[in-house]
């Protein structure tokens, strides 16, 4: 639709459905009863959608979830378990189960709904929710976020993961374990949806514990592996490898990847969820390194949620816009983005490769 036609469409669009009148009309017939229910609904899920999170935040942090694991559980043991009134139990426990977390069933137990149950399976999930307790605190006052430019307490905890390169053991470790617990969501998609077994050696770039590095050590046999990070984080890396049994397979380096250089002689280099905490500035000198440390036709893959992931547009500008603007650098970019960067960073042949889930990670694979 050219411009000036969507531009009035949109208006006249707006116009009609902000009109209470109009409202009232479709909340009323039958012919729009449904969708103005529906759109209703999504409108109030907008506004209570806090409120939502917060009943899960309670409901994971009570326990309840672990409690509820091997079958129903009475509404008694629930409040000892939680240390809460039976009254104020049950409160959390109706309010979970209008969001599908549990069941009530007879004799006053609870057994888990089908959404506490994908959360049994989905660890990450849960470690993602116990450290939004930061993220919230700094969107409790979004303008102030927006107008300070970034970096409220979800960036202090975690500063030395943004560009400063820097980082001890004690400090990493926290951030390291919470990245560590959330791979899962992104590795098998990375590994379902590109042949790494084509490649001889394989270095993952900003591997954090090693967790992406290890999954792929156990799915493709064939190539040497090797991961690279901060010092201190390359450390824990190491300890990790070696307690899996898998020193021998995959070797652990310390560094900085903005600062450069990279490790040389690997035929394929990955990026796990990198990129979109670097402003382009720093991750343009990330990518070029990579170019650099890469021979000619090696391959370059990048994975992580991606801005305007087909299905999933929220969780790109709105969910990782504002916790990237928390963390104090880094933006959710578009897949044609990142094939621009890469191009501009000396790469030819970049294209965007679809996963099964875009909602935790889009791809894009470039060859040196
Ligand atoms: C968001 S985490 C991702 C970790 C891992 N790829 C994953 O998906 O779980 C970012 C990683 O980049 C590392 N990192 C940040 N700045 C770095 C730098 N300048 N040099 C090397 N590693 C860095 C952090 O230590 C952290 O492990």
């Amino acid at each position: 639709m050219k411009d000036g036609w969507r531009e009035g469409f949109i208006a006249r669009r707006n116009r009609v459905l902000a009109s209470p009148r109009f409202q009232r009309f479709a909340a009323r017939s039958w012919l729009t009863r449904r969708v103005a229910r529906g759109k209703a609904s999504a409108l109030f899920d907008l506004v209570a959608g806090f409120v939502y999170s917060q009943t899960l935040s309670a409901f994971l942090e009570a326990g309840m979830l672990d409690r509820m694991a091997a079958g129903p559980v009475p509404l008694d043991a629930l409040a000892d378990h939680a240390s809460l009134p039976v009254e104020a139990t049950a409160r959390l426990l109706r309010a979970a189960a209008t969001l599908d977390l549990v069941e009530p069933l007879a004799g006053d137990r609870w057994v888990l709904g089908g959404a506490g149950a994908a959360l049994l399976g989905n660890r990450g999930i849960v470690e993602m929710v116990a450290h939004h307790r930061l993220l919230y605190a700094d969107l409790a006052d979004p303008l102030a976020l927006l107008r300070k430019g970034g970096g409220g307490t979800l960036g202090g905890y975690w500063h030395y993961a943004g560009a400063s390169g820097e980082g001890d053991a004690a400090e990493v470790a926290g951030y390291s374990a919470l990245m560590a617990a959330s791979q899962p969501l992104v590795a098998d998609q990375v590994i379902d949806s590109y042949r790494f077994a084509a490649h001889r050696r394989i270095l993952d770039v900003g591997g954090g514990e090693g967790a992406f590095a290890l999954q792929l050590a156990r799915r493709v046999p064939e190539p040497a592996l090797a991961m690279f990070d901060l010092p201190a984080v390359a450390a824990r890396a190491e300890a990790r490898f070696e307690s899996a049994g898998m020193a021998d397979r995959i070797a652990a380096h310390g560094g900085d990847f903005i600062t450069g250089p990279l490790p040389q002689g690997h035929d394929c280099i990955t990026l796990i969820r990198i990129l979109h905490d670097h402003d382009d500035a720093p991750a343009l000198r990330l990518l070029r390194n990579i170019h650099a440390a890469l021979p000619p036709g090696g391959t370059l893959v990048i994975g992580e949620p991606m801005a305007d992931a087909p299905g999933a547009k929220r969780m790109g500008d709105a969910y990782f816009g504002w916790y990237l603007l928390a963390m104090g650098s880094g933006r959710p970019r578009p897949a044609a983005e990142i094939i621009a960067m890469a191009k501009t960073a000396g790469f030819s042949g970049a294209r965007s490769v679809s996963t099964a889930l875009p909602l935790t990670t889009g791809m894009v694979v470039a060859r040196r």
